[in-house]
């Protein structure tokens, strides 16, 4: 049992029981909130349970709660405990957490911040395939791409990316003039055999995460209008945690039928006491 909070016996505590999730090595911790039990509109607590020595640890924590005409809502928090934008590999494992608890089967239409979402999920629950929203812009910064898959993202080729310091150059683009107010999260890509190699510095992690969902979908659009490639288009990325797969039609103009197809898993449960 952790206990959070020094006032313990002068606050009202609150026994909560958590999952821990990975997709492709980004973390998250998962609530199930359908009785609305915890007050997420904390950043300070959040932010303490994203903690990787005095909390429970994760790149984001969400939270399962119940919402009219949908299978359930996605509510979710970057480490840094403040509200954020579509997390795609969250969202994978939010789905994962759904069929964990017996919400839905093989196949959902959830809420996302970015607006709904339907996800197909294998019988053995671990893989997920995560339809993100349509998109019909990239810009550029210099020779980077700047477009949102559900969260803003800049995609940036390069080489010798096994041994790039991806914190500090990340950190740099993220915090420079054209970015620091509202932040973006900086994806390094490098071709590679299959598909692509990916590392990202995401933001309101402020850190290099293992993987991120909506980056990896950025990447595989962006590398479709740079090699000018039109069609059903399937492209696969290696993260440092391991692979994702990125399927979509684009027309030259709009990217649509967009899957972030990969796996998502329980690593643990446990029990959090919280004023
Ligand atoms: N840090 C991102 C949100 C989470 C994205 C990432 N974990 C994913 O899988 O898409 C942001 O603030 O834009």
């Amino acid at each position: 049992m952790v206990i959070l909070n020094a006032e313990y016996y002068l606050k009202n505590i609150v026994k909560v029981h958590f999952y821990k999730y990975q997709g492709a090595g980004n973390d998250f911790i998962l609530i199930d909130n359908r009785k609305n039990i915890v007050n997420h509109n904390d950043p300070q607590l959040l932010e303490r349970l994203c903690d990787r020595r005095f909390g429970i640890g994760g790149d984001g924590i969400m939270f399962l709660q119940k919402k009219e005409g949908f299978d359930f809502e996605m509510v979710y928090y970057n480490a840094d405990g403040q509200p954020s934008s579509m997390c795609g590999n969250g969202g994978r494992c939010i789905v994962a957490f759904a069929k964990f608890l017996g919400v839905i089967d093989s196949e959902t239409e959830f809420l996302a911040v970015d607006g709904p979402h339907y996800a197909k999920i294998t019988a053995s629950g671990d893989w997920v395939s995560l339809q993100m929203i349509d998109v019909n812009s990239i810009t550029s910064d210099a020779d980077a791409y700047v477009l949102n898959t559900g969260s803003p993202h800049y995609v940036q080729l390069t080489d010798g990316l096994k041994d790039k310091d991806v914190y500090h150059e990340g950190s740099a683009i993220r915090n420079n003039d054209t970015y620091r107010a509202e932040g973006i999260n900086i994806n390094f890509v490098e071709p590679n055999d299959e598909g692509y190699f990916v590392r990202t510095f995401e933001r309101g992690v402020e850190d290099e995460t293992f993987a991120c969902g909506t980056g990896v979908t950025a990447v595989a659009l962006a590398m479709a209008k740079h090699q000018n490639q039109t069609g059903h288009i399937t492209t696969p990325i290696k993260v440092l945690g391991g692979d994702l797969n990125i399927r979509f039609n684009y027309d030259g103009e709009l990217f649509t039928n967009i899957f972030l197809e990969g796996p998502a898993v329980l690593v643990f449960e446990g029990d959090i006491e919280i004023a």
